[in-house]
């Protein structure tokens, strides 16, 4: 299995704190790692080192092979210039918290612009594969409707298909039922499940420890800046190495 994503060292400080203390992590092809840890471990900042919207301090991340988040002749994000962190950043597809559809655009119209705009694909094109998108995250007909017609849970399906449109290597979620009603929360899951099933290599910082324990082929476990310990679901859920992993999936139980 070929190597998707490799981090080393990833070290990231705001101000005085260090957040990320040395994150060591390798992603292959396929694969579905989910990343536990309490609020402010770091879980957050090392996904958005990995899709360029943080500059690392130390370290190195590459995706297919590419360095991604960090500029290696000079170790400053700022001096990449927009088009070059577009570049780097086109193999990475991201989910946030908020889906942050564009209000005024259809779903259909949100999924093709970026292929469009970015991979120069013709307009029949990527309404097809735009279509299909939508039907694989459940989202069949709903092709006009805008978001504001959509729940939240189809909502963030539409921005996982727009996600999915512009053919990335690696998907890269951060809590993306964080912010749904209890009762949209199970048909996201649902999609991202089907997507891990289907092959699709993930990268998924969720509280959803159900979510962590049916999909998963690795869980990584994050605690203040550092990967503590990771494994299978069996070996992290169920037989916790660590007394600070235990702590966190307590509040679980
Ligand atoms: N842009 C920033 N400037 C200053 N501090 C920041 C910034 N972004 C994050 N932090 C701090 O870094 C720490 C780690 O935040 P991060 O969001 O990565 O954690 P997390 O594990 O994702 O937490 P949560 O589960 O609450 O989202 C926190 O203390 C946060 O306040």
């Amino acid at each position: 299995m070929s190597t998707v994503l490799q981090a080393r060292a990833v070290r990231k400080s705001f101000g005085h704190t260090e957040v990320l203390s040395g994150i060591d992590l390798d992603v292959t092809s396929g694969e579905t790692v989910v990343v536990l840890g309490p609020s402010g471990s770091g879980k957050s900042t090392f996904l958005r080192c990995i899709n360029l919207l943080e500059s690392l301090d130390a370290g190195r991340i590459t995706v297919d092979g590419r360095d991604v988040g960090y500029d290696v002749r000079n170790g400053r994000l700022h001096e990449l210039s927009p088009n070059e962190i577009a570049r780097r950043r086109r193999d990475i597809g991201m989910v946030f918290q908020q889906f942050n559809l564009f209000p005024h655009m259809t779903a259909l119209e949100n999924i093709i612009e970026a292929p469009i705009a970015v991979l120069g694909e013709g307009r029949r094109e990527a309404t097809a594969r735009a279509v299909e998108l939508l039907a694989e995250v459940g989202l069949a007909g709903r092709e006009k409707a805008y978001p504001r017609q959509l729940s939240g849970g189809q909502q963030q399906r539409v921005a996982i298909a727009r996600a999915l449109a512009m053919r990335p290597k690696l998907m890269l979620f951060d809590e993306p039922t964080s912010a749904l009603d209890p009762e949209l929360v199970g048909e996201v899951l649902a999609t991202m499940k089907r997507l891990a099933s289907a092959g699709l290599t993930m990268v998924v910082v969720t509280h959803e420890i159900s979510f962590a324990r049916e999909a998963a082929d690795r869980v990584v476990f994050m605690d203040a800046g550092q990967v503590v310990e990771q494994g299978t679901p069996e070996q992290v859920i169920d037989n916790p190495q660590h007394e600070r992993t235990r702590t966190f999936l307590s509040r679980f139980l």
